[in-house]
């Protein structure tokens, strides 16, 4: 099984506090990657490392045979990592189909272009494709009602047809259940397993172990910045260093 994503070394600091300590992380293709550890452990500042958000201090980041230090985060974007944040960043004003034409049109024209929005005859493409995606996470029946009024669970759908129409290789979820209700956790696992089921790479960080134990087959567990074991799910849950950072030994 190959490499998709190869973090070694990587050390971050802010001011005194080291955040990342000497990370060595390895993604391999096909596969969903837990990313679990107590509040303050450095799995958002992790993220930000892949995504270009931040420069560590050492240490490289390697996607797809590439180093993507120093890259900018859209460019990496480019070289296929999407992210989908804890909090959907979607426009609420908006309605469905016109956030899902965002990423296609910004994906066609190389940049979202504001002057082409509003031209029918620059959409019909974008349309066809739009319906694809949103119709894949069962939203084509609500293309027109405003985002604002939608459920966590529905603007999670919306944001992952948005990142899918990027094509990514790799897939960064950030606490994608964060907030939800559990049937919109369920519906969200569900989503997730049907993506991962396509062959897409998925990296989760996520509190929730219901849905780290539904989604991935590898774990790595980070605590103060460093990467403590790495492990098939049933190694993890057993395993005492992962006991012993979660509240100094209570069940994960
Ligand atoms: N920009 C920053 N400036 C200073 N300190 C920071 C910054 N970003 C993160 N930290 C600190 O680095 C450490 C790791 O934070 P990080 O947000 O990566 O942890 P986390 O594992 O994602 O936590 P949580 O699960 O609570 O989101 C924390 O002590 C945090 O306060």
């Amino acid at each position: 099984m190959s490499t998709l994503l190869e973090i070694s070394g990587v050390n971050k600091s802010f001011g005194g506090l080291q955040a990342l300590d000497d990370v060595n992380l390895k993604v391999n293709e096909g596969t969903v990657h837990a990313i679990i550890g107590p509040n303050g452990a450095g799995k958002s500042t992790l993220l930000n490392a892949i995504i270009g958000k931040l420069v560590p201090d050492t240490g490289s980041v390697m996607f797809n045979g590439q180093d993507m230090i120093g890259v900018q985060p859209h460019q990496i974007n480019q070289h296929g990592i999407s992210r989908v944040f804890q909090t959907p960043e979607i426009f609420g004003e908006l309605t469905i189909l016109e956030n899902m034409m965002i990423p296609l049109l910004a994906h066609r024209d190389g940049a979202f272009k504001p002057t082409l929005w509003a031209r029918s005859d620059a959409q019909a493409d974008i349309l066809e494709k739009a319906e694809h995606y949103l119709a894949d996470v069962n939203l084509w029946g609500k293309k027109d009602v405003h985002s604002a009024s939608l459920s966590r669970g529905d603007k999670r759908r919306l944001e992952l047809a948005m990142c899918l129409s990027q094509d990514p290789k790799l897939l960064l979820l950030d606490e994608p259940t964060a907030g939800m209700a559990r049937a919109d956790t369920n519906n969200t696992i569900d989503l997730l397993q049907t993506i991962a089921s396509r062959g897409i790479t998925m990296a989760i960080i996520e509190h929730d172990m219901h849905v780290v134990f539904s989604l991935s087959q590898r774990i790595s567990v980070l605590a103060q910045g460093h990467v403590i074991c790495e492990g098939m799910p049933e190694e993890i849950k057993t395993d005492p260093r992962v006991r012993e950072a979660y509240l100094g030994g209570a069940e994960v």
